[in-house]
């Protein structure tokens, strides 16, 4: 039975995942279906052993961050930084790091087979404004990759995390603050892919039983590495224009107010839902919310330490009418309520600790 289930995933059909399901548990296909508590299957870990983590898309701005953590907590090499780039030699050297395209279902099947993965997370993604520049290399990689990610995590009883966005809302959902659950109509293929992501991850947590965890991030603000192309990337810019040259064109209009948060608080928040128990998760996808600001404010909050900074307006249409469309601010009072979500940093903590990193001696490592 195993045989055959195993070839009908290889055909990559929904009925193949759901055999091989059966098959491994050696449950009837029957008594698996709709388990409708939406009771989540395999241990995430053996017991007392650290899980073994796998990040996708580790190279972008928030792996690197992410994996320190993580390695803190669980080990160095209980956590595989893995990307479709070659990583820089600090990296490099740092730990585990093996390449995988999440393109290649096969070489993600082996990987998470050969290294005993229980966790993973999911953060390659083609972000909002380079998504909107190239939407058939967005839906590539943020649906038919989400897809692998979930078949195949499915398969082998993994945790997964896939960090949703902002950016899975839309101009006709409440901006102010924006509730876990209402209308959401994105207007970007990446939002778009972001709804499917929640949706399908949800599906397969009551269907399969797959212990899917998804957060809804902010715009992410980190000193050592760099945005993949976002519409919140003006945030980090600015604090390295502000120390390098004192002149900060800025791409949004000065008023424009979208939820933000620092990575520390963000990689926390991950590590924290990742490690929450099941049952106390009363929803599989929650908002988390830290602070929020426009352009003008975060200018005059940098302005208290750096009086000289001088920022102009150059507006892009596209990202302008992206961040139109998003949340002013993200309301997770049920992450607060659930797993004990408590955010950091506000604007005065961000605005110091980023300068203090971004120092003339000690510009951005570039970690990606
Ligand atoms: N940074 C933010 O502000 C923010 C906010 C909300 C949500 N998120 C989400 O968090 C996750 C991580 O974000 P990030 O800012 O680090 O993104 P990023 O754009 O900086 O990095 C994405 C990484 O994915 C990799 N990638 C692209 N195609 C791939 C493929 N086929 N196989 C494997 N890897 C591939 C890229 O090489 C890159 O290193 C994403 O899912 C993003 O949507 C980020
Ligand atoms: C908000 C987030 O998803 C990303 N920084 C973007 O702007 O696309």
């Amino acid at each position: 039975m195993l045989r055959g289930a195993l070839k009908t995933v290889g055909s990559r059909s929904q009925c193949g995942v759901e055999q091989l399901i059966s098959a491994l548990r050696g449950v009837s296909s029957s008594s698996q279906q709709l388990s409708g508590s939406g009771r989540t299957h395999a241990s995430s870990c053996t017991d007392g052993d650290p899980p073994k983590i796998l990040i996708t898309g580790g190279l972008g701005q928030l792996g690197v961050g992410l994996a320190s953590l993580l390695r803190r907590r669980f080990g160095k090499n209980n956590v595989i930084l893995s990307d479709i780039r070659k990583p820089p030699n600090h990296i490099y050297h740092s730990g585990p790091f093996i390449f995988s395209d999440i393109l290649d279902s096969k070489n993600l099947r082996e990987l998470i087979v050969n290294n005993n993965i229980s966790w993973l997370v999911h953060y390659s993604a083609v972000l909002s404004a380079v998504g909107e520049n190239n939407v058939a290399l967005a839906k590539e990689v943020n649906i038919t990759g989400l897809h692998n990610i979930l078949d195949i995590a499915t398969e082998h009883g993994l945790r997964v995390f896939v960090p949703s966005t902002i950016g899975a809302f839309g101009p006709s959902s409440p901006r102010d603050p924006t509730p876990d659950l209402c209308v959401q109509r994105p207007r970007t293929i990446y939002g778009v892919s972001k709804v499917h992501a929640e949706l399908m991850g949800e599906y397969y947590h009551y269907r399969y039983g797959l212990d899917f965890r998804c957060l809804r991030y902010p715009g992410i603000i980190s000193a050592d590495s760099q945005p993949g192309g976002g519409t919140t990337d003006y945030a980090v810019q600015i604090f390295h224009a502000a120390v390098k040259s004192g002149h900060f064109e800025c791409n949004l209009r000065s008023d424009t107010q979208l939820p933000m948060m620092y990575i520390d608080d963000c990689v926390r928040a991950t590590l924290e839902f990742l490690e929450a128990p099941a049952d106390t998760l009363v929803s599989r996808t929650y908002n988390i919310n830290a602070m929020s600001f426009t352009p003008q404010d975060l200018t005059q909050e940098i302005q208290k330490v750096l009086p000289d900074l001088r920022v102009t307006y150059n507006v892009d249409p596209v990202r302008q009418a992206i961040a139109d469309g998003w949340p002013m601010a993200l309301e997770d009072s049920a992450a607060r309520r659930d797993w004990g979500w408590k955010h950091e940093y506000d604007l005065p903590e961000l605005v110091q600790t980023m300068l203090t990193h971004i120092t003339p001696g000690n510009q951005v490592a570039q970690a990606n």
